[in-house]
């Protein structure tokens, strides 16, 4: 009989695969190594801190799993079973993934206020703040990157799953927007990292290695992508006129749809009447996210970068439309027209000022609170290497992420209902246009007002980064949520067309 760590590593290999947050998806594993083991809390259940070396070709990357290992194994925890293994070491019995496990993930807070240190794990307590460790953690429902776990209705705790060296920008951003008393950020309570210079996640030189995030859990508040979707529903629920009584919904000029159902102009007065519009709120998300770049400048600082390196950022951009062409059959129809616009905007660089961004802005990424707008998740995006995901930004970059996050949500429904009428569909794509164009304009607005560059005073750079982006979220959904690709293409088809 192999050791027992051996079938552990089987198990593991098995089970890595079929997760959401799982990053390798493109190919199989090739080698994994359990990096460090750290044993947080011994008997039954047990609870195991795992950093996870998983080789895929020439990339190696490093994942976090919390280990729980039971003899017997409650119903309720069924959902994250690896395997079982026996024998006489510290992992047989039932193992699984511990973050849906209460009893385990409550000394993580417990840890957290003591700030203990357990082998290389290092438990931190943010400054000025005091930690409950009385309350119970249930993992979020939602799709995710990572695994949050919600403590009562007071902590959200997010595990990183797959480990980058050093800081995590998620933690490094928002320790300092604080420092800055920026109001658009939940608060830093705690974190968990590994010791500097352990030698795991491929190093991290004199930086420790962010495993996890304790802040402020903000009950009241929902998120940006619930709130547009509902402003979406509602104007799709609007009764259609009758024949010949539609009003072009463009004001700019663009010819009238030939359909029966011609959709009214989306006015003020036809967006009130619709309920949920969502106007106001999009202009009110561009001054929070105005302030937010603002307080990042000065947390960090600003740059001016040469021409080149727009030149350099644009050759990325080429080079990302390449591998996912060569990936994506889908994107090829649209490949001359995206690069049509990137070299455009290569052939005029010039100078621009860059600084820290989010890098990863959605809908998904900021919740409605009672007093406004608060942006989560300042990662980057999940396939960007550390340092892209630290290096400097124009922050048009984040305008455009969100922009594209509104074709996103004016699609959604859309594209993912195959059941239409043809003639439907078409009255319904252009209301998906008319809700999508009303709140970018509002949210572009409400940022420039707010002090942020202009978009429209910088519409190659804007076209560039959306198409840019667009690339990049279809690579996102061919990997990671197939059903979802239409989204992406129809949105490309409208913005290309
Ligand atoms: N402080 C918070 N309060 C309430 N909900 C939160 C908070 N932080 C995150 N969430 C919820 O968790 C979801 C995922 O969080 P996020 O940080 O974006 O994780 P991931 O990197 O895994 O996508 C968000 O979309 C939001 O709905
Ligand atoms: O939030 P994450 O850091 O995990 O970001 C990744 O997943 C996002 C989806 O959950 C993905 O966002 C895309 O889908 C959103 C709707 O679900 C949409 O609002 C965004 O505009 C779109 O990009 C994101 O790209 C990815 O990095």
């Amino acid at each position: 009989m192999p050791p027992p760590d051996r079938s552990l590593v089987r198990l593991l290999a098995g089970w890595l695969p079929r997760q959401r947050w799982f990053g390798g998806k493109d190919g199989p594993i090739d080698e994994l190594a359990i990096g460090t083991a750290t044993e947080l809390r011994s008997g039954d259940p047990a609870l195991h801190h795992l950093i996870l070396d998983v080789r895929q070709g020439d990339a190696t990357d490093h994942y976090q799993v919390l280990l729980g290992v039971r003899g017997d194994l409650p119903e309720r925890l069924e959902s994250g079973l690896i395997g079982r293994l026996h024998g006489a070491d510290a992992f047989s019995g039932h193992v699984y993934d511990a973050a849906y496990d209460p009893e385990l993930t409550r000394p993580l807070l417990t840890y957290m206020a003591n700030e203990t240190l357990v082998g290389p794990l290092q438990f931190r307590r943010a400054p000025g703040t005091g930690i409950r460790t009385d309350l119970e953690a249930a993992p979020i429902g939602a799709e995710q990157s990572n695994t949050s776990l919600i403590y009562g209705d007071s902590y959200i705790c997010k595990l990183f799953r797959r480990l980058s060296p050093g800081v995590n920008p998620d933690l490094e951003i928002n320790l300092a927007l604080s420092r800055e008393g920026c109001a658009h950020i939940p608060a830093v309570h705690g974190w968990i990292e590994l010791e500097p210079g352990s030698g795991a996640v491929g190093g991290g030189g004199d930086e420790p290695v962010t495993l996890a995030l304790l802040s402020e859990f903000l009950r009241s508040a929902t998120d940006g992508w619930q709130l547009a979707l509902t402003s979406v529903r509602d104007w799709f629920a609007q009764p259609l006129p009758p024949p010949g009584e539609g009003r072009n919904p463009f004001p700019d000029g663009s010819p009238a749809p030939h359909t029966p159902h011609a959709v009214p102009v989306f006015t003020a007065d036809d967006a009130a009447a619709a309920g949920g519009d969502f106007g106001a709120e999009a202009e009110r998300l561009g001054a929070a996210t105005a302030q937010v770049h603002r307080d990042l400048a000065a947390a960090f600082g600003v740059t001016r970068a040469p021409a080149s390196v727009l030149r350099t950022a644009v050759f990325g951009m080429n080079e990302q439309l390449d591998q996912v062409s060569a990936a994506v059959p889908e994107i090829r129809p649209y490949a001359p027209a995206l690069r049509a616009v990137f070299d455009e905007v290569a052939a005029e660089a010039g100078e621009l000022t860059v600084q820290r961004v989010h890098g990863d802005y959605h809908l998904g990424q900021v919740l409605r609170t009672d007093t406004g707008w608060v942006l989560l998740d300042f990662e980057g995006e999940p396939a960007r290497t550390p340092a892209e995901r630290r290096a400097p930004a124009h922050p048009l970059r984040d305008v455009a992420g969100m922009l594209r996050s509104f074709e996103y949500a004016a699609r959604f429904l859309l594209a993912r209902d195959d059941e239409l009428p043809p003639d439907a569909a078409e009255a319904l794509e252009m209301r998906a246009r008319a809700w999508a164009k009303r709140n970018r304009a509002a949210f572009c607005a409400g940022y420039a007002a707010a002090g942020g560059p202009d978009p429209a005073e910088h519409r190659a750079l804007m076209r560039a980064f959306e198409f840019d982006k667009a690339v990049y979220e279809i690579r996102y959904e061919a990997r990671n949520r197939p059903s979802w690709l239409p989204v992406p293409l129809r949105s490309l088809a409208s913005l290309t067309g």
